[in-house]
């Protein structure tokens, strides 16, 4: 077991949260997630890295962590805030263990409902979990998160004679590449900086760009490759994927407030009329406006602000969603996705 002190998350607009933790330190942009079950899957999710996760479900850690069922090798969010953190479980490592163990500094007893209203009002904002009240704070150096999480070599799973798909890892969740898998593909999963050359050189059937964390404006050289690519093969992009897409094509991104990050946000297909309940977790969007003569068109909207949340291209089987096919955590009700993905790829 671990003992508790004291801790304090400090916002940089000077406000000071108190509550109890293990006494490590973390460091990130403070966001909120309001899905209530799911978080060892939401924590080991690559797109929160750098960021300081607020669980606004009050019970946290009532189940442990399943280590077969993460998505990915450990907890990629910087930190986590809790109103209440279940300290033992009966099955697997208990959640504020597992993170103690992983270095993420956590915080309990934290006022979470006025907390994640003062993100709604204020922004997501960078802050700190720390043992002393601060008024001010330095802030690490800070690298493009892709690149932590990243794959850093080639990584080929499934089938060997399936549909060859060329995976480009920006921070990829394990869920994206059961899907492929479990629909036969010969998945090549590929470093976020592979060279548009180098993946068209292994001829694959189709392209699929992850999620990943952080501005995807920043991320240039791999927009640029993105460009190189379009036109070649089907490409889809999920998340992060979808706005490099986007960004490829000549569109823009935009900060939004204080972004979706949940598994119950309702989406409209605006082609069909179709509504969809969907799992989400990003801070930025497609600026529709930017599409405008791209060749790209929205898709789908977000019923509670309006913002793009899928776009595809007028003739070529380009297209992406901002939110999670895979769920995980969340409903499965957009699975489709990678079926209708797979029939493209193989040309029916
Ligand atoms: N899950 C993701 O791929 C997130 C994309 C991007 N980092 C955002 O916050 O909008």
């Amino acid at each position: 077991m671990y003992e508790v002190q004291p801790m304090y998350l400090v916002l940089e607009d000077g406000t000071c949260w108190e509550g109890v933790g293990p006494g490590i330190e973390a460091y990130g942009e403070v966001v909120f997630d309001t899905a209530p079950v799911g978080y060892p899957q939401a924590v080991s999710d690559p797109s929160f890295a750098g960021q300081i996760v607020v669980f606004a479900f009050p019970m946290i850690g009532n189940y442990g962590v399943d280590l077969d069922r993460l998505e990915s090798d450990r907890p990629w969010a910087s930190g986590v805030v809790v109103a209440n953190m279940e300290k033992e479980t009966f099955e697997g490592p208990a959640f504020p263990e597992w993170l103690i163990n992983n270095g993420v500094g956590w915080m309990d007893l934290v006022d979470t409902r006025r907390l994640v209203v003062h993100l709604r009002e204020h922004g997501s904002i960078r802050g700190i979990i720390c043992s002393e009240k601060r008024k001010s704070f330095v802030h690490p150096e800070e690298i493009h998160p892709v690149k932590k999480v990243s794959t850093k070599s080639v990584m080929r799973v499934g089938e060997e004679d399936g549909p060859k798909i060329a995976l480009i890892d920006y921070g990829v969740k394990r869920n994206i590449v059961r899907e492929l898998v479990k629909r036969g593909c010969n998945v090549v999963i590929y470093p976020h900086d592979t060279k548009a050359e180098e993946i068209l050189k292994e001829e694959p059937d189709g392209i699929l760009l992850s999620n990943g964390p952080g501005d995807p404006a920043l991320l240039v050289d791999e927009i640029k490759t993105v460009s190189a690519l379009l036109g070649h093969k089907p490409i889809a992009g999920i998340c992060l994927g979808m706005q490099i897409l986007a960004l490829a094509a000549g569109g823009v991104t935009e900060k939004l407030k204080y972004g979706h990050r949940g598994a119950n946000h309702a989406v409209k297909n605006v082609l069909s009329g179709k509504g969809f309940v969907t799992s989400q977790n990003h801070g930025y969007a497609v600026v529709e406006s930017s599409l405008a003569g791209t060749g790209m068109i929205v898709t789908h909207i977000n019923l509670g602000d309006g913002s793009v949340e899928g776009i595809k291209h007028e003739k070529l089987p380009i297209w992406g969603v901002q939110f999670h096919p895979e769920g995980s955590p969340g409903p499965l009700d957009f699975e489709f996705f990678f079926d209708d993905f797979l029939k493209s790829v193989k040309g029916v």
